[in-house]
């Protein structure tokens, strides 16, 4: 019976223990809070995860319309804030980027599932810096005009695949960006449906990542533990041991693992390990957003004609009809450049980029930013800045051109991109590329986040936004009666980090009657007239 009253008695104190302890640390937090810039109170324990809803952005963005354009969030005791306008992004991720560069440390799902090698969620430090080093010296300024030719063809393939089966747009969209960054990250010719095995891994695996980003108790995969890492792990070396055994046999293609293991190895930068992470994630980070991004202009062309006619005028002036477009013409073609950043500002498709992590205090005006505070940039909300773009809902191309047509940064001063979504990073001013690269490179002492693949994105979309433009009318389906179909402009699917418009119905139809004999015969003198990779 004593026995038992003392059980009775210490089972109280303890859960009077636990008790205390919460109500402390409820105390601390709402401490920390009134320190931290304003924002929306949350419920007791679990703070404001509740309230964000499936579209943060938005309720993020009403939220910045309350509490101005940096508020704080508590995510169940872990501190955050939301960056929501240039300004804003250009003092913590420009000017204090030696303290808002690093990511967080999700130490179940990126250091044991992933093995601390998945470099886009890796935490500032020396393994990101060395590898931030690979893909910049693969990707950035001129290192990305190697990839043109390969984008010109993958381009001709995917105005092929368009004309030979138009209802399978998305289908088409999704294999030619993950078929131009796998060839440039392993050497392969164009993908066709052997290597579909392949893509679905990855993105299977970005997926993954993706969920990372959400608290441990949140994903049950989490608990499958290290066989996770070991599998994908040998899935990534051998990518890059096929590219190390061509390159033995003298039989490889030029591409971005061969450059990797030649320079690594001579200078002893990066293990093979990582080396074939570091090939797997290029393509992993590069795929979905490309792909996204082309069904992001395919909207914005099925609901705003009058661009569409604006840009087929100007590659019929400087194309002509007899010839697919090229890189040669881009210096003469800034309207299709013009629709690229439009359509990144328009529909950003990762509307809070990749989440941000403080490595030490800091203070911001009047408030209190406690180091391990998560930064979430609302890259949608930044991209609607009123004070640089007036009429930001509407989709207008020539915000991003002056009055003889020639390209505009809209926003002065601030970023070259003329929008946020390829994330920030380091101070973006009117330099030459060059000059701008070898910057970026000595940035990355105080961290450059910004996408690294942003020039051969920039490229891609280039390419393929032109060839479908001399291509296609691309417009409004219609449906049983007649009547023209118009796709939602806010329903979006959620792919992880990246968002896509939902699938949608349209027209895409050859422009004039020369377009199948011209694209049928590029593509043969890519492919052969046999080989030619199906969708
Ligand atoms: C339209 C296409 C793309 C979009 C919208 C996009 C967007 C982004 C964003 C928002 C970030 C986070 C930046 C930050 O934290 O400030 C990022 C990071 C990154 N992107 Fe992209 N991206 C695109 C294409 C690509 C391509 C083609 C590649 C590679 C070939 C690539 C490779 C990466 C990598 C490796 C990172 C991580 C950088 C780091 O953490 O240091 N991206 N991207």
């Amino acid at each position: 019976m004593a026995f038992f009253s003392i059980l009775r008695t210490l089972c109280l104190l303890a859960l009077v223990l636990v008790l205390l302890k919460m109500i402390m640390f409820i105390m601390k937090l709402r401490e920390l809070r009134r320190l931290m810039p304003a924002g929306p109170a949350g419920w007791p324990l679990l703070g404001n995860i509740l309230q964000v809803g499936r579209l943060q952005w938005v309720q993020f963005a009403k939220w910045k319309e309350q509490y101005g354009p940096v508020f704080s969030l508590n995510f169940a005791g872990q501190p955050v804030i939301v960056l929501n306008d240039f300004a804003v992004v250009a003092e913590f991720l420009d000017r204090r980027s030696s303290i808002y560069s690093s990511r967080p440390r999700l130490i179940m799902a990126a250091e044991i599932l992933l093995g601390g090698l998945a470099f886009p969620i890796m935490p500032y430090g020396d393994l990101w810096r060395r590898m931030r080093r690979g893909a910049h010296e693969g990707f950035v300024g001129r290192a990305s005009i190697a990839y043109q030719s390969l984008q010109e063809k993958e381009s001709v393939l995917l105005a092929f695949h368009m004309l030979r089966d138009p209802h399978s747009w998305d289908n088409h969209l999704r294999r030619s960006s993950a078929s131009t960054v796998l060839c440039a990250v392993y050497g392969w010719s164009s993908i066709d449906t052997s290597r579909d095995h392949i893509v679905d891994r990855i993105n299977h695996i970005m997926h993954r990542i993706a969920q990372a980003c959400l608290p441990d108790w949140m994903a049950k995969w989490k608990r499958d533990g290290k066989a996770f890492f070991e599998t994908h792990n040998a899935f990534f070396e051998d990518l890059l041991q096929e590219v190390d055994s061509k390159m033995k046999e003298g039989t490889y293609e030029p591409c971005f693992a061969a450059n990797l293991i030649e320079d690594e190895r001579k200078r002893q930068g990066l293990s093979d390990r990582e080396l074939a992470w570091l090939a797997g994630m290029m393509f992993g980070a590069g795929a979905e957003t490309t792909a996204a991004s082309l069904a992001v202009f395919i909207l914005a062309m099925v609901l705003h004609p009058s661009a569409v006619k604006r840009a087929q005028a100007q590659i019929d002036k400087v194309v002509g009809r007899e010839r697919l477009p090229t890189f040669a013409d881009r210096a003469r073609l800034p309207y299709i450049d013009a629709i690229v950043k439009e359509v990144l500002r328009w529909g950003p498709v990762t509307p809070l980029g990749v989440p941000r992590q403080s490595i030490q205090d800091d203070r911001y005006e009047d408030h209190f930013i406690p180091k391990g505070t998560l930064v979430l940039v609302n890259i949608w909300a930044v991209n609607r800045d009123p004070e640089h773009y007036p009429d930001y809902a509407d989709f207008r191309p020539e915000r991003h051109l002056d009055d003889s047509g020639e390209l505009v940064d809209p926003t002065p001063g601030i970023h070259t991109q003329g929008h946020l979504s390829y994330g920030a990073g380091r101070r973006h001013v009117s330099i030459s590329n060059s000059l701008s690269s070898h910057l970026d490179f000595l940035w990355l002492n105080t961290g450059a986040r910004i996408c690294v693949g942003k020039d051969v994105a920039n490229q891609a979309l280039f390419m393929d936004f032109a060839t479908l433009l001399w291509a296609f009318n691309i417009m409004k389906a219609k449906d049983e009666n007649g009547e023209p179909i118009t796709p939602s402009l806010s329903d979006c699917v959620d792919e992880g980090l990246v968002f896509r418009p939902v699938p949608f119905k349209c027209s895409i139809t050859p422009r004039f009657g020369e377009v199948g004999d011209l694209v049928r015969s590029a593509t043969a003198t890519y492919v052969g007239t046999n080989g030619i990779a199906s969708s």
